[in-house]
């Protein structure tokens, strides 16, 4: 296939992409077809057959190889003479420094998490290389462009925290079906499957607990007691007795419908195995991944919607293939979309809630989507996005700072027109990562350890990898392969002390330095000792601030457009999608501009220091809901997180 010559931009440069999954396979294709010469890419996973329908590089044959491997295979086919390298890899690993991403004309991700996202801002940061974010998320997809001091950073702007829902929502008082998905999923399969030691508001106490049978922990499998009375046992204790239990609250029903219990025996049979033959055979295969509890009871079709009793006898038939076929597994399983049995149980203990609370049952199709926080991906969505990926690549090695944009997908066109681009806006000067604005954290420092400051603050909130940790210049904490034996034990020891208990103190006043060295990232932490924290809102029992969006200002030239587009109301379809009831699952990865803010070209008009001739804009953006996750992001992205990873349906 004949191409024609590459822009001049474009052929001496070295880009590297992180992702090679569905924004990842059309970057490489559309980066090879531009004339790209130089390509490295970096991805950890492996081929997945849910990979195959748009990931159009792979091939049924490539499942379980290196998606950075077969992508560059795929690619040399039709452009042989390129140079195409790949890393089966994390990004996050320590040979990915600073001197290696330094040796790249421009970063481009196409990733699905926040957490490796924020790593790579950082490493671009740092070693002062372009980066052009992405993400998409069903229809909608976003590309960014990062230049160190003059546009902001991917974190100059806090991320939309996940979707939560009140405790008492999903413990007590659900009303939609997704409730009863977060309670099957987080309450009763982690009660059942995962870590027992966990603090879990199942076992739901009677008025008078000390006479009642329930002071045992009924999650306890009695010695000796048959997989399907247990079973029956789990099943009678949350959709029965805990139900009687919350019915005894009058008040909680004042204004709601009241709940019905449901006791397996008005259900089922007396003894399910009578009724169906296969109960003890369970399923035909010994492999683990392959046990369905639908298999077992001869049901196929995943769209339909089951009945009570068949939600009820894959309950139990579910709770029985675990605790027979996958018993090595039970106490550390954690739920995970694509494990057909999670899903089964957890469908049928969602819908038997659903039954109690009165609230619609849902097929096991529609609530692995809920569950799994499944947006259902758009192939074009990601080519799309994928081309406006090169487009800003090219501006970006032609060093056409003006004309950048960030580009907004939408779901529907807004002035006739889907794509929305924006002009960049400025750093923020709060941002503690592109800045070096010091934050505050309020901690109890008689309380808390270093090991919790280290696990909730530094890791979780500052997203460091390889951390250290200084108190003027006492070093309390490090991380590292080259560490002196007795560095080693000290730092454990550390851990584990409270923070004024610590060697060198750390007290109110306090101003502690962390670094990560390998991001190259310095923060100022100052301490300020705080008795008591409110468990509901400050669950951490810790506050970390200081990292807040710009401050918004009076806006001026609100019909401003760029490009013809670009005005505050063009962000109506995005408001649409935050107020979007059907799209509350989805892991918004999204961030959307509300009103716009200080943007580069207007900075660049002027001394460069901010004092630009417009004098006053906003600075918000108008995120979309988050709704899941991962995950997870200002950007749209297949998917978190981690907590904050978002999914796509396969
Ligand atoms: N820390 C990381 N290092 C390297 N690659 C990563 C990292 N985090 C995510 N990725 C890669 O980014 C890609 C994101 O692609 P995509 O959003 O299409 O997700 P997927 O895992 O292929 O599909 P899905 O999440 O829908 O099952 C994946 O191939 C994933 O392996
Ligand atoms: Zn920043």
């Amino acid at each position: 296939m004949d191409s024609p010559p590459p822009l001049s931009a474009i052929k001496d440069a070295k880009v590297l992409m992180v992702g090679a999954g569905g924004i990842g396979c059309e970057l490489l294709k559309t980066l090879a077809l531009s004339g790209f010469p130089d390509i490295h890419i970096i991805d950890m996973d492996t081929i997945e057959v849910s990979n195959l329908n748009r990931q159009f590089l792979f091939r049924q044959k490539h499942v379980g190889q290196s998606k950075a491997k077969v992508a560059r295979e795929a690619v040399l086919r039709f452009r042989p003479n390129i140079s195409i390298t790949p890393y089966h890899a994390n990004v996050k690993d320590p040979d990915f420094n600073v001197d290696f991403f330094k040796q790249f004309s421009v970063v481009l991700n196409g990733l699905d998490n926040l957490d490796a996202r924020r790593h790579v801002n950082r490493l671009c940061l740092a070693a002062d290389v372009p980066l052009v974010e992405s993400g998409t998320t069903g229809f909608l997809g976003q590309v960014t462009v990062h230049l160190k001091g003059k546009t902001e950073c991917y974190e100059c702007q806090p991320k939309p925290a996940p979707k939560s829902y009140p405790v008492c929502t999903i413990t007590s008082t659900p009303s939609k079906f997704v409730h009863c998905i977060v309670w099957a999923k987080d309450l009763l399969f982690a009660k059942l499957f995962g870590d027992k030691a966990q603090d879990n508001d199942l076992n739901v106490r009677s008025g008078n607990a000390s006479t009642s049978d329930h002071t045992e922990d009924v999650f306890e499998r009695r010695k000796d007691e048959d997989i399907e009375e247990y079973g029956r046992r789990i099943y009678d204790h949350v959709f029965g007795y805990n139900i009687e239990v919350a019915l005894a609250n009058e008040e909680t029903w004042k204004n709601r419908s009241k709940p019905r219990p449901i006791y397996s025996k008005d259900v089922l049979p007396e003894r399910l195995i009578k009724q169906n033959g296969n109960m003890d055979s369970a399923s035909a295969t010994d492999n683990p991944s392959s046990v369905s509890a639908m298999a077992s009871l001869g049901m196929k079709n995943p769209q339909e919607i089951w009945s009570l009793m068949e939600n009820s006898k894959i309950f139990l038939e579910a709770l029985k293939l675990f605790f027979g076929k996958r018993k090595k597994e039970v106490g550390n399983l954690s739920f995970d979309k694509d494990d057909q049995l999670a899903v089964e149980f957890v469908t049928s203990a969602a819908n038997i809630r659903a039954s109690s609370f009165g609230i619609p049952l849902h097929s096991l199709f529609e609530s692995k989507g809920i569950a799994g926080n499944i947006v259902h991906a758009v192939a074009t969505t990601n080519a799309i996005i994928a081309g406006l990926i090169v487009i800003e690549a090219i501006k970006v090695l032609q060093k056409d700072a003006r004309s950048y944009r960030m580009t907004y997908c939408l779901e529907h066109p807004s002035k006739k027109m889907l794509l929305m681009p924006v002009e960049p806006y400025e750093p923020n000067k709060s941002c503690y990562v592109c800045s070096e604005t010091p934050l505050s954290l309020e901690i109890n420092t008689h309380r808390s350890t270093l090991r919790e400051f280290v696990d909730k603050i530094v890791k979780a909130k500052l997203g460091m990898n390889l951390p250290l940790i200084m108190h003027g210049s006492a070093l309390l904490y490090e991380v590292g392969d080259d560490l002196e034996e007795d560095m080693v034990t000290n730092y454990a020891a550390n851990l584990e002390k409270v923070l004024s208990e610590l060697p060198s103190p750390v007290t109110s006043g306090t101003l502690l330095t962390v670094e990560d060295l390998q991001q190259e990232l310095t923060c100022n932490i100052s301490i300020k000792h705080r008795e008591e924290f409110d468990e509901e809102k400050e669950p951490d029992g810790m506050v970390l601030s200081g990292w807040t969006p710009a401050p918004a200002v009076e806006k001026k030239d609100e019909n401003h457009v760029d490009n013809g587009v670009g005005t505050s109301k063009n962000i109506t379809n995005a408001e649409q999608v935050e107020t979007n009831e059907d799209l509350e699952i989805v892991p918004a990865d999204i961030e959307i501009p509300a009103e716009k803010k200080r943007k580069l070209s207007e900075i660049s008009n002027n001394d460069g220091l901010g004092t630009s001739r417009v004098a006053a804009k906003t600075n918000n953006h108008s995120k979309v809901q988050d709704l899941d996750d991962d995950d997870d992001v200002v950007f749209i992205s297949g998917g978190d997180s981690d907590p904050s990873k978002k999914r796509k349906l396969h």
